[in-house]
């Protein structure tokens, strides 16, 4: 059995630049917590698993014990393919393969070497540093220069002179010294046996012969010691010092095709046409690497230090010419801008492995969603699964016709279906039966090209903003700032995520009639929508400055562009300067890379190349049908009716804890927090019966009160409570300022 079925629990101790591939995942027959996506979706990115299946636990310990023998265990203990182990393997094979050719190598680097130290030597003999010094100089017109370097070199050839002299004479005056002790030593020793000489005379022999036998050694040693040093220096000084070259050649892997290192990088980076890149190669400089390559994901990443007069943009600027330097298609070279112009972040993806797709959404048969931690969206470059903000974003969707946009709208928008708090919008600005299957699950749907369709949607977005008015007041009133998933599981207040895509969204923007409202009304739900849980999902054949207003453009947090035709559409849609900081949609490929889009804001990353999940609605398949029947059976098992923005109590009963915690507080400066609970639950028997000693303490952190201790008791503090009260006000009158001078701006 290999459907997928479940997602794996993010390990929060686990660091998702591990250079680790996840594959797959054994799956107990005992493992049987059902793993929901809002249960996965602390993070913004996470391991996808592709793959499971139910073992025996006996079957699962032998399987892990395996593994962990071939350590293709990660920290977190998942299984994990570890590209190393293979390796080692292959590379191993092939050095013995290669060995002959090595051992070529090997010879033709101590020729050179052996060379290269009679150039040093010839050189240091012939002074040719300080000469080429003279030369210089002479050419630059510099007299001074060269005077100087004349003079170091008579003064450098006098210190030299000087020092041998001395050497000389000292070796003179030991030989003086010596030559005649030694000689009277081997007459005397020629001369008379051991046992007649003095005793102290025959222990000098004595030492002399073991000084005569430590130095043989020493010598023989010497004999073969020295001649492999002067062998090894001499290999090592005759290596290739070409930009990036390693010792020996790269070996040919099991994985050759998608190699990258940074020798070849270099050698890439070299064969530009950067001019002072050129430079900086031909004087045989080495560039830094800050990030050696690694694997990351489905390809490799590296950091650069570019050296003088390179930024990364101008590599950037020549990213066809790294693409086919390393091999690679363009779509699958990303050299994009670091943490400072200049320093190149660079990710190649290996070879074919982006036009794979991102392969089944996870929740496309099981799973429920918390709208508020995001929804599983595609997959990154790096092949990471996105969990896409949609709380505090909104999108603009773009590309050229046919590439994915209503598509990606759709996953987006099941996913927020899959939350059953969250009340969903949806126009479709022609004819397309995108969204016919939601049908159910919408609480406004229209669909056409006729003008009703743009009036509805017009409609919407008034009533949005109307809704929004109404929010921001209702918050206001609690001194919160903003919506949240406790707030919006509470029934008749109406601070539920509000969803609302628009689909071809340029032809109500141009709506000769409702164009120029819808425009307005737009932007201003785009800048302070956010943070009431007012949702405008986007999307557009043409995002120019004539069809989306400018200001939508400009304060959408998430920008999602499929292949699109040149640099204004890109940075319409993700940005101004993203084309020329190397964040490129326009190296997508119409049709191949069908479903693949460049996306900023879907992660804290600069950018993200998205394989977006396809759920299929078309050719007689429909696999959205029955995840909007899950969504409704979701919404059904939660007791609610599918959320409607006008189901609200007419005067929601808000109760103000704090203003309550106050009040039992009465005229004590601290209440042990037992005391408290019994006077709460006197003073609203109805809100505060059951309340744990819990639900008091996450009330008071809501509102940023701890608990105190007095005397070895949990005590509530009048003080903390009356500063608290104090700063809500404050906070919901900055917040009203606000909300007036953004109206006023309009
Ligand atoms: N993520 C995806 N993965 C694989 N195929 C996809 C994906 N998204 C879309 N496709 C394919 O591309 C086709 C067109 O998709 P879609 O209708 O979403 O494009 P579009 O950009 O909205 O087009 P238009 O601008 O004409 O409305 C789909 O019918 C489907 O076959």
């Amino acid at each position: 059995m290999s459907t997928p079925t479940k997602l794996g629990t993010p390990d929060p101790d686990r660091d998702d630049s591990d250079n680790v591939v996840p594959l797959r995942r054994t799956v107990t027959s005992e493992d049987t917590t059902e793993v929901t996506a809002a249960s996965t979706s602390s993070t913004e990115i996470e391991r996808k698993v592709f793959d499971g299946e139910l073992v025996t636990p006996l079957d699962s310990a032998a399987l892990d014990r395996r593994l962990s023998a071939q350590r293709v265990r990660d920290a977190g203990g998942q299984v994990v393919r570890v590209l190393r182990t293979s390796d080692q393997t292959a590379r191993l094979r092939y050095r013995v393969r290669q060995s002959p050719r090595d051992a070529r190598t090997l010879v033709w680097y101590s020729l050179r070497g052996h060379w290269r130290f009679v150039v040093k030597g010839w050189t240091w003999a012939t002074y040719g540093d300080l000469r080429a010094d003279v030369r210089a100089a002479r050419l630059a017109g510099d007299v001074e220069a060269r005077r100087a370097a004349q003079e170091m070199i008579r003064a450098d050839a006098h210190a030299r002179w000087t020092r041998l002299a001395m050497v000389l004479r000292r070796l003179l005056v030991t030989a003086a010294v010596v030559a005649p002790i030694a000689l009277a030593l081997v007459i005397a020793g020629a001369l008379f046996e051991r046992s007649e000489m003095w005793e102290w005379l025959a222990s000098v022999y004595g030492v002399l012969d073991i000084v005569g036998a430590v130095l043989s050694t020493v010598w023989s040693v010497a004999l073969f010691v020295v001649p492999a040093g002067v062998l090894v220096a001499s290999v090592f000084e005759g290596r290739d010092r070409k930009p990036g070259a390693g010792f020996l050649v790269q070996p040919n892997r099991d994985d050759n095709d998608s190699y990258v290192d940074e020798r070849m990088i270099s050698q890439a980076l070299a064969h530009l046409g950067v001019a002072p890149l050129d430079k900086f190669f031909k004087s045989g400089g080495q560039l830094v690497y800050s990030v050696p390559a690694r694997v990351d994901g489905d390809g490799t990443y590296a950091q650069v230090r570019l050296p003088m007069g390179v930024t990364a943009d101008m590599v950037a600027g020549q990213r066809k010419k790294l693409a086919a330097n390393l091999g690679r298609a363009s779509l699958e070279t990303w050299p994009t801008e670091g943490s400072e112009d200049g320093i190149l972040d660079l990710w190649v993806a290996d070879k074919g492995k982006l036009g794979r797709g991102a392969g089944d959404w996870p929740l496309l048969h099981d799973g429920q969603v918390d709208l508020f931690e995001g929804v599983p969206f595609g997959l990154t470059q790096r092949g990471m699964l996105i969990n896409a903000p949609l709380f505090e974003a909104n999108w603009l969707v773009g590309g050229r016709p046919g590439q994915g946009k209503s598509a990606a709208l759709r996953t987006a928008m099941l996913g927020a279906a899959l939350d059953p708090t969250a009340e969903l919008w949806a126009f479709v600005m022609g004819e397309s039966p995108d969204f016919d299957p939601f049908r159910p699950r919408l609480t406004r749907y229209a669909m056409g090209m006729d003008d009703s369709v743009a009036e509805a949607a017009l409609q919407a977005l008034r009533d949005m903003l109307a809704e929004m008015e109404r929010r921001g007041k209702v918050l206001g009133e609690m001194g919160t700032p903003k919506t949240s998933r406790k707030l919006a599981d509470k029934r008749g207040v109406g601070l539920h995520p509000l969803v609302c895509a628009i689909d071809e969204v340029h032809e109500l923007f141009q709506h000769p009639t409702y164009g120029e409202e819808a425009g307005k009304l737009a932007i201003r739900l785009i800048k302070r929508g956010r943070k009431y849980g007012v949702i405008l999902l986007l999307a557009t054949q043409s995002p120019t400055k004539d069809s989306i207003p400018r200001e939508v453009t400009r304060n959408i947090s998430v920008g999602v562009a499929f292949a699109v035709a040149d640099h204004v559409a890109n940075d319409g849609l993700l940005g101004a300067g993203k084309y020329k900081q190397g964040i490129r949609a326009t190296d997508l490929r119409m049709k191949t890379d069908r479903g693949t889009a460049v996306a900023v804001g879907l992660t804290d990353n600069v950018f993200e190349l998205v394989r977006v999940f396809y759920i299929a609605f078309e050719d007689g398949r429909d696999d959205v049908t029955p995840v909007i029947t899950r969504a409704m059976q979701l919404i059904a098992d939660a007791g609610r009716d599918v959320p409607v923005a006008d189901d609200v109590d007419a005067a929601p009963e808000l109760v103000d804890h704090l203003a309550d915690i106050a009040t039992v507080l009465r005229e004590d400066k601290r209440v042990r927090t037992q005391v408290l609970l019994g006077r709460l639950v006197e003073h609203r028997p109805d809100e505060y019966e059951g309340w744990t000693f819990q639900d008091l303490k996450s009330a008071l952190a809501d509102a940023g009160v701890e608990v105190a201790k007095s005397n070895g008791h949990s005590v509530v503090r009048a003080d903390d409570i009356a500063t608290a009260i104090t700063e809500r006000d404050d906070v919901a009158a900055d917040v009203e300022d606000f909300d007036r001078d953004e109206d006023a701006g309009k």
